[in-house]
């Protein structure tokens, strides 16, 4: 397990991190998310050592990272680093080398995993030639074909389209199968919550949530249920224990001090007429994101 531990970061005067605290636990896919400047690639940039931290250290398994362990982190920077009038297999599989893969081993793996991304016939074309896209996906490939032991992907998925997110997707998952630590930063809850085993949400430099998506959700869902009733609603807001949210005629939220609460609100209701339906509000991850990162 990698533990990112009590990091803060400043530059100059400005400090970008603050007391980053967070794990990213072996054979799960771990989201970070952040909108802009909230302080992803700083956190990843330390975790690799491109950076070093004001305080704070990373961890693996509670000992402090090494260089060794680094090197077999597959990284994929926010500056995209291969060489755009290179063709793509032969610099993939430079860089593996460089890791020590071998060169037929660099070679079927780089081969295997552009294929899977859907750059087999790109192969031998300059970098440049290809799309933004699938520059994209030949980065991907370049951070994968020295068979890393861990992941940490800054922004991989952005400019993908929808099918190239699920190929990646499958071969990210892959990786994390055989027991490796992945990390990978976005800016777009809506991907990350579908992909990741658990999230890392931060804004200005401090982790405002950290979990599995239902822990997340637990640690910030206010109970609330919705009723839906044949008759007008507006008796509710008199009840002890509860406080209306939304309010339509037949239709109101409400939050309630217990579930002994919302009970009462449920039986009152089916006293008084025909009840549609009384269900409690699962908020999105989404709302609880805005939530959490204001
Ligand atoms: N070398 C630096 N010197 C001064 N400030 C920096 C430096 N690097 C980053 N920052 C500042 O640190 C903050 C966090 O930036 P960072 O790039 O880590 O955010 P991010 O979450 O990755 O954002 P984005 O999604 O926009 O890439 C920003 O305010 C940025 O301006």
């Amino acid at each position: 397990m990698i533990h990112v531990e009590h990091v803060s970061k400043t530059f100059g005067t400005h400090q970008v991190l603050g007391n980053v605290d967070f794990t990213i636990k072996p054979g799960l896919m771990t989201g970070f998310v952040g909108g802009n400047g909230a302080g992803k690639t700083t956190t990843m940039r330390i975790l690799l050592g491109v950076l070093d931290p004001s305080e704070g250290r990373v961890t693996v398994d509670g000992s402090p990272i090494t260089p060794a362990y680094r090197a077999g982190i597959g990284y994929m920077p926010e500056e995209r680093g291969l060489y755009p009038k290179m063709p793509v297999l032969e610099q993939i599989v430079y860089l593996a080398r460089l890791h020590g893969v071998s060169k037929p081993a660099a070679t079927a793996k780089a081969e295997e995993l552009l294929e899977r991304l859907g750059l087999g016939e790109r192969m031998k074309d300059p970098l440049e030639s290809l799309s933004l896209g699938n520059q994209q996906r030949a980065q991907i490939v370049a951070a994968l074909t020295h068979n890393p032991h861990a992941l940490v992907l800054d922004e991989p998925f952005s400019g993908l389209d929808p099918m190239a997110v699920e190929n990646t997707l499958e071969v990210l998952r892959d990786v994390a199968d055989t027991g490796a630590p992945v990390l990978f930063s976005s800016h777009q809850l809506d991907v990350v919550e579908r992909l990741c085993d658990e999230l890392v949400i931060i804004a200005d430099g401090e982790i405002r949530a950290a979990g599995s998506r239902q822990d997340i959700r637990d640690a910030n869902t206010v109970p609330a249920w919705d009723l839906h009733a044949d008759a007008d609603t507006g008796w509710v807001r008199g009840l002890t224990g509860i406080e209306v949210t939304e309010f339509d005629g037949g239709f109101v939220r409400f939050r309630a001090d217990s579930p002994q609460a919302a009970d009462t609100v449920l039986r009152q209701a089916i006293e008084r007429g025909t009840v549609h339906s009384f269900t409690p509000v699962r908020p999105h991850l989404t709302e609880i994101f805005q939530e959490v990162i204001r």
